[in-house]
């Protein structure tokens, strides 16, 4: 399945009649160059294979990029390639699994205009002829360069007679074709660029799906990522409803790098910014971004979204989502998705460190040695066995926490505004007081809504034991921290570890302000909880999955503000409208489909307080103007047709 963006996407005008396109063949229609790996055959088991065949590579380059003559690098290739016949249906085997993607993905385009296709290439046509023959293209419809062997079938060279050979070599082709009407070159390398400037092409499409070169891209008309591009351009038909290097992806606050490797392989556009932007700053970097990854720093605010002009949807790269305004962003129409659970087992850790590191009061010791006193007594340390430990939020990480806590030997309490299932032998609390007057250990893990600012504030701490210890790895605004500042200091309670704080430094680069700087047996981490190898890995591998899924078949599960459907795939074009949760909107939808004939093979409702999602497959024979009506229905937020 495809993609269709929302409906302020403008799609270019239909090009008729069908241009004649030449296509180059190495590094474009396939993934890479012939006689590279021709010569990777053929010096199979020779003892300086990687040497010439990077010799021949090196050679390639030079042809292609014009900085050596075209026959020049033939030649050179050719006396370096101990090539015979029998190589070439291992080529052929081999070149047909590298076709380029877009360009296998659009067989049915190929199959449908033969005639209009030429293949002009300078590698030969005994490996090129049988790959594209698979896309229906004739022999007579390629136009390439042909091998000499001498009686033991050993490759000798090249026809000089054919005109590929030479210098200018394809425009030489070009001219003895003589094609009468617009002709259209796509291709990777000078010598397709060079069609055009001899004035035999009216346009130079650069083909950077496989290699990029600067010189090519520099002159080409347009810069083709993929074939989709090129067949959405001309308004042609394609496989996929949108292209997807259209679709750009901003990630802040450096994800780890396999969430751009995964949106990269997906086909997108990828900018990455290292460490935070503030809302003025998003604001400008917002507009034609499809996809917005962030982690809790950047806050995505409706002044933000107002400016996200092409948003589909935001991936938090934690689990914290109260920095996005998840209400406004499901009213345009923009699913948010985040990793619920990636890194739940780092902060559960961390806080097991902690309980043990503060009941020690290590964060006076170790400092103390590092400045050269020796400072050995067990005053102020005790063991955390038969401690109580207090939970406050009894989630995943609460609740974790509660199972590894108990295994060395704690007491578990638990507080929790929401019904939880009782781990082992946790008690639970009715009251946050209750807790509070019991633990000797306080941990919050509550989430970050709102309600939950202050939620430990001076009242609250004084309800604390005395030297108890206080660990707040949950959302910097749950506590009050000049409050918590002043038990430290009054040494009513015996410690405490923060990660979070109500501000948080943009990037590494600036300065870190709090009042609980300085003070004894207190823990200050810079907002890490989640911050491992394990987890960041984790997260960026689950948050592209559920923003790939959703955007290639409209499910979204797992999303914190739309409602969740998964829904089953299906032979059939499928139709995504979002739209206000007003009566009658459905039965909209479904006049005009009754109104075009469209049969209906499966549908999917389901709404929240604000908006409804509904998916609609649809026998995939429709006339047009059902989505033109489709995208006129009152209240409609996004409507987008995946194929
Ligand atoms: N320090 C870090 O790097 C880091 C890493 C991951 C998560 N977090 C934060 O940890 C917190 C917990 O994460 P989680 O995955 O366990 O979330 P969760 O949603 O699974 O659990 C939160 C629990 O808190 C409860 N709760 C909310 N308000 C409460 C209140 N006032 N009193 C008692 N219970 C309350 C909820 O009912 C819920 O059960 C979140 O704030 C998250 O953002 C921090
Ligand atoms: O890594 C982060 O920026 C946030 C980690 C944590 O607070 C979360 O919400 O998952």
């Amino acid at each position: 399945m495809g993609f269709v963006p929302d409906i302020t996407a403008a799609m270019p005008q239909p090009t008729t009649p069908l241009p004649y396109l030449i296509i180059d063949f190495d590094s474009t229609f396939t993934q890479v160059e012939g006689l590279d790996e021709l010569a990777d055959i053929a010096l199979q088991g020779h003892p300086d294979r990687e040497k010439v065949v990077g010799e021949i590579r090196a050679l390639t380059d030079r042809g292609m990029s014009g900085s050596l003559s075209f026959s020049e690098s033939l030649q050179q290739r050719l006396a370096l390639l101990p090539a015979r016949r029998e190589h070439l249906p291992v080529l052929v085997e081999q070149l047909k699994g590298k076709v380029s993607e877009s360009i296998v993905r659009n067989r049915s385009f190929f199959e449908r205009f033969p005639g209009r296709v030429y293949i002009v290439s300078s590698g030969f046509r005994e490996f090129i002829e049988p790959v594209v023959a698979d896309f229906g293209i004739q022999a007579d419809h390629v136009l390439a360069n042909t091998f000499t062997f001498d009686q033991d079938g050993r490759i000798t060279g090249f026809d000089p007679d054919n005109v590929l050979s030479r210098d200018g070599g394809k425009i030489l082709q070009l001219r003895e074709l003589d094609l009468s009407g617009d002709v259209y070159v796509l291709g990777d390398g000078y010598t397709d660029y060079q069609i055009r400037e001899a004035g035999l092409a009216n346009r130079f499409y650069a083909f950077t799906e496989n290699i990029s070169r600067e010189a090519v891209v520099a002159r080409a008309d347009e810069v083709l990522p993929s074939f989709d591009e090129f067949l959405y351009q001309n308004k042609l038909p394609m496989t996929l409803s949108y292209p997807k290097n259209r679709i750009k992806v901003l990630l802040l606050e450096n994800p780890d790098v396999r969430a751009a490797e995964l949106f990269r392989a997906e086909g997108y556009q990828v900018d990455s910014v290292p460490g935070g932007l503030d809302e003025e700053e998003l604001m400008e970097r917002i507009e034609g971004v499809s996809i917005l990854g962030i982690r809790s720093k950047t806050q995505v605010t409706q002044r933000v979204l107002d400016k996200a002009n092409r948003l589909i949807a935001i991936g938090a790269f934690c689990i914290g989502t109260n920095q996005i305004d998840l209400t406004e962003a499901m009213k345009r129409g923009v699913a948010v998705f985040n990793a619920p659970f990636s890194n739940t087992r780092s902060v559960v850790e961390l806080a097991l460190g902690e309980i043990i590191m503060l009941a020690r009061r290590i964060p006076e010791k170790s400092p103390k040695m590092h400045a050269g006193e020796w400072d050995k007594s067990a005053k102020g340390s005790f063991e955390i066995r038969g401690k109580k430990l207090g939970i406050v939020g009894y989630g995943n990480i609460g609740s974790q926490l509660s199972v590894v806590a108990e295994a060395v030997g704690m007491q578990v309490l638990y507080y929790d505004v929401a019904e939880k299932l009782q781990l082992g032998n946790a008690v639970r609390c009715r009251t946050l007081p209750e807790l509070l007057q019991q633990a000797d250990i306080v941990t919050l893990h509550v989430d970050g809504r709102k309600d939950n600012t202050n939620l430990i504030g001076a009242a609250e701490l004084a309800m604390m034991k005395p030297g108890a210890i206080l660990l707040n790895n949950a959302r910097g605004h749950v506590v009050d921290v000049p409050a918590l500042a002043a038990a430290l200091r009054s040494g009513h309670l015996g410690g405490a570890a923060v990660d979070v704080f109500p501000y948080e430094p943009k990037t590494n680069d600036e300065g870190f302000e709090s009042e609980l700087r300085g003070l004894p047996n207190v823990l200050l981490t810079p907002h890490i909880g989640g911050s491992t190898a394990e987890a960041q890995r984790n997260i960026a591998e689950f948050v592209p999955e559920r923003i790939m899924q959703y955007i290639n078949t409209g499910n979204t599960q797992q999303s914190v503000n739309f409602p969740n459907i998964q829904l089953p795939t299906q032979q059939a074009h499928r139709l995504i409208h979002i739209h206000a949760n007003v009566p009658g909107v459905l039965a909209r939808i479904n006049n005009v489909l009754a109104a075009h004939h469209v049969n209906i093979l499966g549908q999917y409702l389901k709404t929240n307080e604000q908006i409804g999602y509904v998916i609609t497959d649809i026998n995939q024979e429709y006339d047009q103007e059902v989505i033109k009506a489709l995208r006129e229905v009152e209240h409609t937020i996004k409507f987008r047709v995946l194929y």
